[in-house]
Protein backbone atom coordinates (compact mmCIF):
# COMPACT_ATOMS: atom_id res chain seq x y z
CA UNK A 1 0.00 0.00 0.00
CA UNK A 2 1.44 3.55 -1.22
CA UNK A 3 1.24 5.85 1.82
CA UNK A 4 0.00 9.27 0.47
CA UNK A 5 -0.12 11.23 4.03
CA UNK A 6 1.92 11.02 6.73
CA UNK A 7 0.74 13.22 10.10
CA UNK A 8 3.58 13.03 12.87
CA UNK A 9 2.94 14.30 16.31
CA UNK A 10 1.49 17.21 14.90
CA UNK A 11 0.37 20.25 16.64
CA UNK A 12 -0.69 23.64 16.11
CA UNK A 13 -1.38 27.14 18.49
CA UNK A 14 -3.11 29.97 18.34
CA UNK A 15 -1.59 32.18 20.72
CA UNK A 16 -2.42 30.64 23.59
CA UNK A 17 -4.83 28.31 22.39
CA UNK A 18 -4.11 24.65 21.31
CA UNK A 19 -6.29 23.81 17.93
CA UNK A 20 -4.40 20.62 17.05
CA UNK A 21 -2.86 19.04 19.85
CA UNK A 22 0.08 15.66 18.87
CA UNK A 23 -2.39 14.38 16.03
CA UNK A 24 -0.48 11.64 13.98
CA UNK A 25 -2.06 10.36 11.06
CA UNK A 26 -1.34 7.88 8.04
CA UNK A 27 -3.25 7.80 4.72
CA UNK A 28 -2.87 5.23 2.07
CA UNK A 29 -4.00 5.27 -1.38
CA UNK A 30 -7.31 5.15 -2.84
CA UNK A 31 -8.95 5.30 0.64
CA UNK A 32 -11.94 7.69 1.42
CA UNK A 33 -10.95 8.55 4.92
CA UNK A 34 -13.67 11.34 6.92
CA UNK A 35 -12.48 13.56 9.90
CA UNK A 36 -15.20 13.42 11.99
CA UNK A 37 -16.05 15.73 14.65
CA UNK A 38 -17.89 18.19 16.45
CA UNK A 39 -17.40 22.27 15.81
CA UNK A 40 -14.02 23.45 16.80
CA UNK A 41 -12.90 19.76 17.61
CA UNK A 42 -9.81 20.45 15.13
CA UNK A 43 -10.23 19.10 11.58
CA UNK A 44 -9.89 22.59 9.54
CA UNK A 45 -6.98 23.31 10.95
CA UNK A 46 -5.42 19.70 10.39
CA UNK A 47 -6.78 19.69 6.35
CA UNK A 48 -5.10 23.23 6.35
CA UNK A 49 -1.71 22.09 7.48
CA UNK A 50 -2.17 19.01 4.84
CA UNK A 51 -2.40 21.61 2.44
CA UNK A 52 0.20 23.80 3.46
CA UNK A 53 -1.94 27.07 4.02
CA UNK A 54 -1.18 27.07 7.77
CA UNK A 55 2.51 25.63 9.18
CA UNK A 56 2.31 23.49 11.98
CA UNK A 57 4.14 24.55 15.64
CA UNK A 58 5.21 21.27 15.81
CA UNK A 59 5.56 17.83 14.40
CA UNK A 60 5.94 16.97 10.74
CA UNK A 61 3.86 16.42 7.85
CA UNK A 62 4.13 14.84 3.91
CA UNK A 63 1.71 14.39 1.33
CA UNK A 64 3.75 12.33 -1.65
CA UNK A 65 6.88 11.76 0.44
CA UNK A 66 6.79 15.99 -0.24
CA UNK A 67 6.29 19.01 1.89
CA UNK A 68 2.45 20.62 1.56
CA UNK A 69 2.89 23.77 -0.45
CA UNK A 70 5.49 22.55 -2.16
CA UNK A 71 4.80 22.56 -6.31
CA UNK A 72 5.64 18.81 -6.61
CA UNK A 73 2.62 18.16 -3.49
CA UNK A 74 0.37 20.77 -4.80
CA UNK A 75 0.69 19.68 -8.50
CA UNK A 76 -0.98 16.22 -7.14
CA UNK A 77 -3.85 17.81 -4.94
CA UNK A 78 -6.97 19.71 -5.13
CA UNK A 79 -9.15 21.10 -2.56
CA UNK A 80 -12.63 22.37 -1.75
CA UNK A 81 -12.83 24.46 1.21
CA UNK A 82 -15.18 25.67 3.18
CA UNK A 83 -15.35 29.40 2.29
CA UNK A 84 -16.20 29.45 -1.44
CA UNK A 85 -14.54 32.27 -2.09
CA UNK A 86 -13.96 32.70 -6.32
CA UNK A 87 -12.19 35.19 -8.32
CA UNK A 88 -14.13 38.51 -9.05
CA UNK A 89 -14.70 39.43 -12.83
CA UNK A 90 -14.15 36.16 -14.10
CA UNK A 91 -16.58 33.76 -15.68
CA UNK A 92 -17.06 30.26 -14.59
CA UNK A 93 -15.04 29.35 -17.83
CA UNK A 94 -12.61 31.21 -17.78
CA UNK A 95 -11.61 30.19 -14.13
CA UNK A 96 -11.76 26.57 -14.65
CA UNK A 97 -9.60 27.20 -17.56
CA UNK A 98 -7.31 29.29 -15.12
CA UNK A 99 -6.87 26.53 -12.55
CA UNK A 100 -6.49 24.01 -15.08
CA UNK A 101 -3.75 26.10 -16.71
CA UNK A 102 -2.03 25.58 -13.19
CA UNK A 103 -1.67 21.87 -13.85
CA UNK A 104 0.69 19.46 -16.06
CA UNK A 105 -1.82 16.96 -16.75
CA UNK A 106 -5.66 19.22 -16.21
CA UNK A 107 -9.17 17.24 -16.00
CA UNK A 108 -11.01 17.68 -19.57
CA UNK A 109 -13.19 20.24 -19.26
CA UNK A 110 -16.40 18.42 -20.45
CA UNK A 111 -16.10 16.04 -17.33
CA UNK A 112 -15.69 18.66 -15.32
CA UNK A 113 -18.99 20.03 -16.00
CA UNK A 114 -20.56 17.05 -15.68
CA UNK A 115 -19.44 16.07 -12.25
CA UNK A 116 -19.68 19.09 -11.02
CA UNK A 117 -23.41 19.82 -12.32
CA UNK A 118 -22.54 22.92 -13.39
CA UNK A 119 -24.82 24.21 -17.02
CA UNK A 120 -23.94 25.50 -20.18
CA UNK A 121 -25.52 28.77 -19.40
CA UNK A 122 -23.44 29.25 -15.89
CA UNK A 123 -20.49 28.76 -17.72
CA UNK A 124 -20.39 32.29 -18.95
CA UNK A 125 -21.38 33.64 -15.76
CA UNK A 126 -19.55 36.11 -13.83
CA UNK A 127 -18.14 34.05 -10.70
CA UNK A 128 -19.39 36.17 -8.04
CA UNK A 129 -23.19 36.39 -9.07
CA UNK A 130 -23.67 32.40 -8.54
CA UNK A 131 -26.00 30.92 -6.37
CA UNK A 132 -24.38 29.50 -3.13
CA UNK A 133 -25.65 25.84 -4.44
CA UNK A 134 -23.38 26.89 -7.89
CA UNK A 135 -20.33 28.65 -6.55
CA UNK A 136 -20.64 24.94 -4.73
CA UNK A 137 -20.51 23.50 -7.60
CA UNK A 138 -17.72 25.59 -9.04
CA UNK A 139 -15.40 25.15 -6.05
CA UNK A 140 -15.76 21.14 -6.85
CA UNK A 141 -15.33 21.29 -10.45
CA UNK A 142 -12.00 23.99 -9.62
CA UNK A 143 -11.07 21.01 -6.64
CA UNK A 144 -10.87 18.26 -9.76
CA UNK A 145 -9.29 20.71 -12.13
CA UNK A 146 -5.81 19.54 -12.27
CA UNK A 147 -6.99 15.75 -12.22
CA UNK A 148 -5.59 15.28 -8.32
CA UNK A 149 -4.22 12.13 -7.53
CA UNK A 150 -5.48 13.65 -3.53
CA UNK A 151 -8.70 15.56 -2.45
CA UNK A 152 -9.51 17.57 0.49
CA UNK A 153 -13.34 18.63 0.78
CA UNK A 154 -13.93 20.38 4.10
CA UNK A 155 -17.63 20.07 4.63
CA UNK A 156 -18.53 19.18 1.59
CA UNK A 157 -22.15 18.73 1.42
CA UNK A 158 -23.24 21.54 3.60
CA UNK A 159 -25.68 23.75 2.16
CA UNK A 160 -26.08 21.02 -0.45
CA UNK A 161 -29.79 19.45 -0.90
CA UNK A 162 -30.50 15.96 -1.14
CA UNK A 163 -29.84 14.98 -4.65
CA UNK A 164 -27.19 16.80 -5.37
CA UNK A 165 -25.48 15.16 -1.66
CA UNK A 166 -26.43 11.97 -2.98
CA UNK A 167 -24.45 13.06 -6.42
CA UNK A 168 -21.66 14.40 -4.86
CA UNK A 169 -20.98 11.12 -2.99
CA UNK A 170 -21.10 8.75 -5.96
CA UNK A 171 -19.17 10.96 -8.05
CA UNK A 172 -16.33 10.77 -5.06
CA UNK A 173 -16.54 6.84 -4.39
CA UNK A 174 -16.05 6.97 -8.17
CA UNK A 175 -13.29 8.68 -7.65
CA UNK A 176 -11.70 6.75 -5.06
CA UNK A 177 -12.44 3.44 -7.24
CA UNK A 178 -10.15 5.23 -9.65
CA UNK A 179 -7.08 5.65 -7.50
CA UNK A 180 -7.66 8.87 -5.87
CA UNK A 181 -7.41 9.77 -2.13
CA UNK A 182 -10.25 11.83 -0.23
CA UNK A 183 -10.25 13.23 2.81
CA UNK A 184 -13.03 14.94 4.19
CA UNK A 185 -14.45 16.84 6.75
CA UNK A 186 -17.79 16.60 8.76
CA UNK A 187 -19.99 16.90 11.71
CA UNK A 188 -21.89 13.90 10.59
CA UNK A 189 -21.29 10.56 11.86
CA UNK A 190 -23.70 9.27 9.51
CA UNK A 191 -22.20 10.63 6.53
CA UNK A 192 -18.87 9.20 7.63
CA UNK A 193 -20.36 5.95 8.09
CA UNK A 194 -21.96 5.64 4.52
CA UNK A 195 -18.98 6.99 2.66
CA UNK A 196 -15.89 6.59 4.24
CA UNK A 197 -13.70 3.43 4.50
CA UNK A 198 -12.16 5.06 8.16
CA UNK A 199 -13.07 7.46 10.49
CA UNK A 200 -10.81 9.36 12.34
CA UNK A 201 -12.53 11.44 15.42
CA UNK A 202 -11.21 14.24 16.34
CA UNK A 203 -12.36 16.23 19.93
CA UNK A 204 -10.91 19.56 21.22
CA UNK A 205 -7.68 18.98 19.35
CA UNK A 206 -6.99 15.68 19.96
CA UNK A 207 -7.30 12.48 18.20
CA UNK A 208 -9.98 10.35 20.25
CA UNK A 209 -10.47 7.01 17.76
CA UNK A 210 -9.42 5.87 14.55
CA UNK A 211 -10.89 3.04 12.60
CA UNK A 212 -13.52 1.32 9.95
CA UNK A 213 -17.01 3.01 10.45
CA UNK A 214 -17.89 -0.57 11.95
CA UNK A 215 -15.15 -0.31 14.50
CA UNK A 216 -15.87 2.90 15.15
CA UNK A 217 -19.13 2.43 16.07
CA UNK A 218 -18.86 -0.49 18.02
CA UNK A 219 -16.92 1.61 20.07
CA UNK A 220 -19.44 4.19 20.31
CA UNK A 221 -22.08 1.85 20.74
CA UNK A 222 -23.29 0.49 24.17
CA UNK A 223 -26.14 -1.86 23.26
CA UNK A 224 -28.46 -3.36 25.89
CA UNK A 225 -30.62 -6.52 27.41
CA UNK A 226 -33.46 -6.00 28.79
CA UNK A 227 -36.57 -8.54 30.00
CA UNK A 228 -39.42 -8.50 32.42
CA UNK A 229 -38.23 -10.22 35.91
CA UNK A 230 -40.40 -12.68 37.53
CA UNK A 231 -38.91 -13.14 40.67
CA UNK A 232 -39.27 -11.23 44.00
CA UNK A 233 -37.50 -8.23 44.15
CA UNK A 234 -34.18 -9.25 46.50
CA UNK A 235 -33.27 -12.53 44.13
CA UNK A 236 -33.37 -9.96 41.54
CA UNK A 237 -31.11 -7.52 42.83
CA UNK A 238 -29.02 -10.29 43.91
CA UNK A 239 -28.39 -11.62 40.90
CA UNK A 240 -28.09 -8.29 39.17
CA UNK A 241 -25.22 -7.58 41.20
CA UNK A 242 -23.58 -11.02 40.71
CA UNK A 243 -23.76 -10.27 36.81
CA UNK A 244 -20.21 -9.25 35.86
CA UNK A 245 -21.13 -8.32 32.18
CA UNK A 246 -23.18 -4.96 32.43
CA UNK A 247 -21.96 -1.81 33.28
CA UNK A 248 -25.22 -1.02 34.64
CA UNK A 249 -28.62 -1.92 35.20
CA UNK A 250 -31.95 -0.03 35.59
CA UNK A 251 -35.63 -0.25 35.83
CA UNK A 252 -37.72 1.71 32.73
CA UNK A 253 -41.98 0.53 32.72
CA UNK A 254 -41.46 -2.84 34.43
CA UNK A 255 -38.79 -3.80 32.50
CA UNK A 256 -35.15 -4.43 34.02
CA UNK A 257 -32.59 -2.61 31.28
CA UNK A 258 -28.73 -4.14 31.27
CA UNK A 259 -26.33 -1.82 29.52
CA UNK A 260 -23.08 -3.83 27.72
CA UNK A 261 -20.65 -4.25 25.61
CA UNK A 262 -21.06 -7.62 25.29
CA UNK A 263 -24.52 -8.97 24.89
CA UNK A 264 -23.52 -12.75 23.78
CA UNK A 265 -22.49 -12.57 27.58
CA UNK A 266 -24.75 -11.40 29.34
CA UNK A 267 -27.83 -13.89 27.31
CA UNK A 268 -25.34 -16.87 28.01
CA UNK A 269 -24.74 -15.61 31.61
CA UNK A 270 -29.25 -15.38 32.60
CA UNK A 271 -29.29 -18.70 30.58
CA UNK A 272 -26.91 -20.77 32.50
CA UNK A 273 -28.32 -19.46 35.74
CA UNK A 274 -31.31 -19.58 34.78
CA UNK A 275 -32.95 -16.38 35.65
CA UNK A 276 -36.78 -16.43 36.11
CA UNK A 277 -37.62 -13.78 33.44
CA UNK A 278 -39.48 -13.26 30.10
CA UNK A 279 -39.58 -11.24 26.63
CA UNK A 280 -35.51 -10.70 26.50
CA UNK A 281 -34.68 -8.28 23.85
CA UNK A 282 -31.16 -6.91 22.47
CA UNK A 283 -31.42 -3.43 21.59
CA UNK A 284 -28.99 -0.94 20.07
CA UNK A 285 -28.60 2.56 21.90
CA UNK A 286 -28.75 5.85 19.37
CA UNK A 287 -25.32 6.20 17.65
CA UNK A 288 -25.70 9.96 17.78
CA UNK A 289 -26.15 10.17 21.42
CA UNK A 290 -23.37 8.12 21.69
CA UNK A 291 -21.39 10.14 19.50
CA UNK A 292 -22.72 13.24 20.80
CA UNK A 293 -21.44 11.74 24.64
CA UNK A 294 -18.42 11.21 23.54
CA UNK A 295 -17.43 14.38 21.96
CA UNK A 296 -18.58 15.91 25.29
CA UNK A 297 -16.10 14.49 27.79
CA UNK A 298 -13.24 16.59 27.75
CA UNK A 299 -10.47 14.43 26.86
CA UNK A 300 -12.28 10.98 27.26
CA UNK A 301 -10.33 8.36 24.83
CA UNK A 302 -11.67 5.46 23.25
CA UNK A 303 -8.86 4.18 21.36
N1 LIG B 1 -6.87 31.49 12.76
C1 LIG B 1 -7.24 31.16 13.99
N2 LIG B 1 -6.96 31.93 15.05
C2 LIG B 1 -7.30 31.59 16.31
N3 LIG B 1 -7.97 30.46 16.62
C3 LIG B 1 -8.29 29.63 15.62
C4 LIG B 1 -7.95 29.93 14.25
N4 LIG B 1 -8.40 28.92 13.48
C5 LIG B 1 -8.99 28.04 14.32
N5 LIG B 1 -8.93 28.47 15.59
C6 LIG B 1 -9.45 27.76 16.78
O1 LIG B 1 -8.94 26.44 16.76
C7 LIG B 1 -9.92 25.49 17.17
C8 LIG B 1 -10.11 24.45 16.08
O2 LIG B 1 -10.75 25.07 14.96
P1 LIG B 1 -11.06 24.31 13.59
O3 LIG B 1 -11.65 25.31 12.66
O4 LIG B 1 -9.86 23.58 13.15
O5 LIG B 1 -12.17 23.25 14.05
P2 LIG B 1 -13.17 22.39 13.18
O6 LIG B 1 -13.15 21.03 13.77
O7 LIG B 1 -12.83 22.50 11.74
O8 LIG B 1 -14.55 23.09 13.47
P3 LIG B 1 -15.80 23.37 12.49
O9 LIG B 1 -16.48 22.05 12.34
O10 LIG B 1 -16.62 24.34 13.27
O11 LIG B 1 -15.27 23.91 11.22
C9 LIG B 1 -11.17 26.31 17.47
O12 LIG B 1 -11.22 26.54 18.86
C10 LIG B 1 -10.96 27.59 16.73
O13 LIG B 1 -11.62 28.65 17.37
Amino acid sequence: METIIEVNNVSKAFKDKKAVDGVSIQVEKGSIVALLGPNGAGKTTTMLMMLGLLKPTSGSIKLFGQEPGSTAASQRIGAMLQEVSVMDRLKVKELIELFRSYYPNPADTDYLKRVSGLQDRDMNRYAEKLSGGQKRSLSYALALSGDPDLLFFDEPTVGLDITARREFWKNVKELAASGKTILFSTHYLQEADDVAHRIILFNQGKLVADGTPQEIKSRLLKRSVSFIPLMPEQELNLKLNEMDFADNHMQVDGRVVLTTDNTDHVLESIFRHQWKVRDIQIDSGSLDEAFEQLTVHEKESIL
